[in-house]
């Protein structure tokens, strides 16, 4: 059996296995199995990484935005109307076969904002130009995910899947998890929190899986298996994401009104030139939200420096959980007590 077959075999298991406390074990383990099988599907082959074949751009600027949608959504009409790089557009599919970097400039900053391929269903696999376009998208600070309004709610879960499967955390926390490999002792467990969804004999299940048997852990939070599973894997990249709804102009009143209460949605139309100053308001908190997953060093500093002397506050400022999408409650977060779950200590 092959990788995507073993891959399907252990997905169509787990879709069927009733969720319940005699089963959880169980499937602990069958996840375990995924994330492992997944990873080696990851593992990069000379097509999708090959020099040469448009994806490889430079990283330049402060900030580097991935525009990630299917076929014909308006990600190129967005970079041509947003930076003075041409995107061809056109209303036929897959018009754009290789990524083309513009430069948004915005309140000094320079963002690099990559208009790639159109992504369908089964793009981590392989498909189409898939595994590129998310190769360029982990590179990147914020994606957003462009989707056209006429088309409903499926693109969006579709696509949240294939970015997820590769390892892609959209709008969420790294797991408050301590995990350290050891080299005897055992597995050494604890948690500072009452746990609900992980208990000591799931996460030794779970590390058996992974061939390890000394370890010491300790949750911080109530985490899932799936994020236990995050932790060990380790190649995971967790970013902010922005879901743009794009040509509101073919829409309703209240279908555009439904979409724009979306967590972390935004409605534009390209077209009609609608919203999109907003739009980039809403990309400039979500860039400062990167501050918390990237670094202190080199030109991350520069960049939250800029945005937190903006807000009259230290450029350390940004090192803070991620609350939501807007940086005042952030802000508020700080100055009540010590900054949880930062992710600046690496
Ligand atoms: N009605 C309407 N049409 C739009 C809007 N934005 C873009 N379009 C049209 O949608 C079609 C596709 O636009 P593109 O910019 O080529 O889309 P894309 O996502 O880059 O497509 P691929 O490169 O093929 O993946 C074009 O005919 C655009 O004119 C909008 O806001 N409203
Ligand atoms: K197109
Ligand atoms: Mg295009």
């Amino acid at each position: 059996m092959g990788i995507l077959e073993k891959i399907s075999e252990i997905e169509k298991e787990i879709a069927r296995t009733q969720k319940n406390k005699a089963t959880e074990y169980h499937l602990g383990l069958l996840k375990a199995k995924l994330a492992k099988y997944r990873a080696q599907l990851l593992e990069p082959t000379k097509s999708a990484t090959g020099k040469g074949d448009g994806f490889d751009v430079m990283k330049s600027g402060d900030a580097r935005v991935a525009l990630i949608g299917f076929p014909s959504v308006g990600k190129s009409t967005f970079l041509s109307l947003m930076t003075s790089t041409a995107s061809e557009a056109a209303s036929y599919e897959f018009t754009t076969l290789t990524c083309i970097p513009g430069v948004i400039e915005y309140k000094g900053a320079n963002i690099q904002l990559l208009d790639l391929p159109g992504i369908i269903e089964g793009a981590a696999q392989g498909k189409g130009r898939g595994r590129q376009v998310i190769a360029v998208a982990r590179t990147s600070d914020v994606v957003i995910m462009m989707l056209d309004a006429t088309k409903g709610e499926v693109q969006r879960s579709l696509l949240e899947k294939e970015l997820e499967s590769v390892g892609i955390r959209l709008n969420k926390n790294k797991p408050n998890i301590y995990f350290k490999p050891k080299k005897g002792g055992g597995i050494s467990f604890n948690s500072t929190v009452p746990l609900t969804q992980c208990s000591e004999k799931l996460v030794q299940l779970i590390l058996h899986e992974y061939k390890m048997f000394n370890a010491e852990v300790l949750f911080r939070e109530d985490c899932s298996p799936d994020d236990f599973i995050d932790v060990i894997v380790g190649n995971r990249v967790y970013m902010p994401c922005l879901y743009v709804y794009n040509k509101i102009d073919q829409i309703s009143m209240e279908e555009v009104d439904r979409l724009a209460r979306q967590p972390h949605g935004v409605v534009i139309s390209c077209g009609m030139k609608l919203n999109l100053d907003y739009l980039l308001e809403m990309l400039w908190e979500y860039l400062a939200l990167t501050c918390i997953y990237t670094k202190s060093e080199g030109r991350d500093r520069t960049f939250q420096m800029q945005l937190s002397s903006e807000r009259g506050l230290p450029w350390n400022m940004c090192v803070i959980g991620f609350t939501g999408p807007s940086l005042v409650n952030l802000n508020m977060l700080w100055f009540g007590g010590p900054a949880p779950n930062t992710a600046l200590r690496e």
